[in-house]
């Protein structure tokens, strides 16, 4: 089988060089030449994805069409910003019969689509699947024992994505709820960023766990007023994602939110990671979301804070702590309204 992958960032090199061990044709595109030039002559990507020698199977595309060309799957592993980009790119080419599978994890400014959602508007004949979980590009590529989740409405899909993608040390489980698993995928960076503020002042082990655990809840909510399954939010794209970003060294939204903790400005964080961080559109995006639809995110709306209106991160942890009085049931119930 061939299989395109559009961005070979660390992601989507990583899964390459995944499928590529699996002797599946892997057609890898890019926009930054050098990168292609740099798995072609010296098998390697070392801007991306360093240490990793990956296989002549991963056959680097300068031409995006040509790069589609007969592959039954086109995953995309492209930042949430381009994703739009890309899929116009490949407008014209794309035939019915493939299957998308995003990895991208992002909610998309200004229109709040998920990356499934942004894909079948170009894509409508075609079968869409998604996959997250907790998998960093520099473990998977390793071979370090990972799960993780294929969510598609359609279940022959999800089955296939399963049996292409699944390893004996990635193992790969289904999900019908595609809603649930974009949104803990895309909204746990931005939890992971604020937990990485508070490393970055300094705080402890209890203030990180009281913000994953009260930020699963706000990422719930919100999950469940876009129509998602509650208890997604308990399995590998809900808290499995967050504890894996909020903890792990190899997180860029974390690494970035320890930057902005120890005080310097989101420009610099995000010129020192200088790789995407998809926390901080995650944030503008979700914030205005969550105002849309009338769904409480105080941590979501503290971060925003920060990063666009230069609050101090300190003032903002006062803040969360300060609101007023809840009771953990009743602050757990979730918004029914369904948009
Ligand atoms: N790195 C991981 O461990 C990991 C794991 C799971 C999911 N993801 C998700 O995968 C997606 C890609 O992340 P990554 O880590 O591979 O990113 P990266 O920063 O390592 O690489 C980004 C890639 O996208 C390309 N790119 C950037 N802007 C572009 C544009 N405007 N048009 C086309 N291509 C563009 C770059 O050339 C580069 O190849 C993100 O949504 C991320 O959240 C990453
Ligand atoms: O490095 P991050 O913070 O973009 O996280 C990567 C993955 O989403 C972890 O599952």
């Amino acid at each position: 089988m061939r299989i395109s992958i559009l961005g070979a960032g660390s992601w989507g090199t990583a899964i390459s060089l995944l499928l590529a061990k699996k002797n599946f044709e892997v057609r890898v595109w890019d926009r930054n030449d050098k990168v292609l030039d740099d798995i072609k002559l010296n098998r390697k990507n070392d801007r991306y994805l360093p240490g990793i020698t990956l296989p002549s199977n991963i056959i680097p595309k300068y031409d995006i069409k040509e790069a589609i060309d007969g592959a039954e799957m086109i995953v995309v592993a492209v930042p949430s910003h381009a994703v739009r980009d890309v899929c116009s790119k490949i407008k014209d080419c794309v035939i019915k019969d493939q299957i998308f599978i995003s990895l991208t994890k992002g909610i998309e400014d200004k229109t709040f689509k998920r990356m499934s959602q942004v894909i079948e508007e170009f894509f409508s004949e075609n079968k869409v699947a998604v996959l997250s979980g907790p998998s960093h590009a520099e473990e998977v590529s390793r071979d370090v024992p990972t799960a993780v989740v294929v969510a598609s409405k359609h279940e022959d899909v999800a089955l296939k994505v399963q049996d292409t993608f699944m390893t004996p040390n990635f193992r790969v489980y289904t999900n019908t709820d595609i809603i649930g698993v974009e949104i803990g995928g895309a909204v746990k960076n931005i939890i992971a960023l604020a937990a990485g503020i508070s490393d970055g002042l300094g705080f402890g082990d209890n203030t990180k766990a009281a913000l994953m655990t009260r930020g699963i809840a706000e990422i719930a909510r919100l999950g469940i007023a876009l129509g998602a399954n509650p208890m997604t939010f308990t399995g590998l794209s809900g808290i499995g994602d967050l504890i894996v970003t909020c903890m792990s060294m190899h997180s860029r939204n974390r690494r970035a939110g320890i930057l902005i903790g120890k005080g310097k400005s989101l420009k610099e964080a995000l010129e020192e990671i200088n790789m995407v961080v998809e926390g901080v559109n995650t944030t503008k995006s979700t914030y205005q979301l969550s105002l849309n639809i009338g769904v409480e995110m105080p941590i979501t709306t503290e971060l925003y804070n920060v990063l666009f209106n230069g609050k101090d991160p300190k003032l903002a942890v006062t803040e969360l702590m300060q609101r007023d009085k809840k009771d953990e049931l009743e602050s757990m119930l979730f918004n029914k309204v369904v948009i």
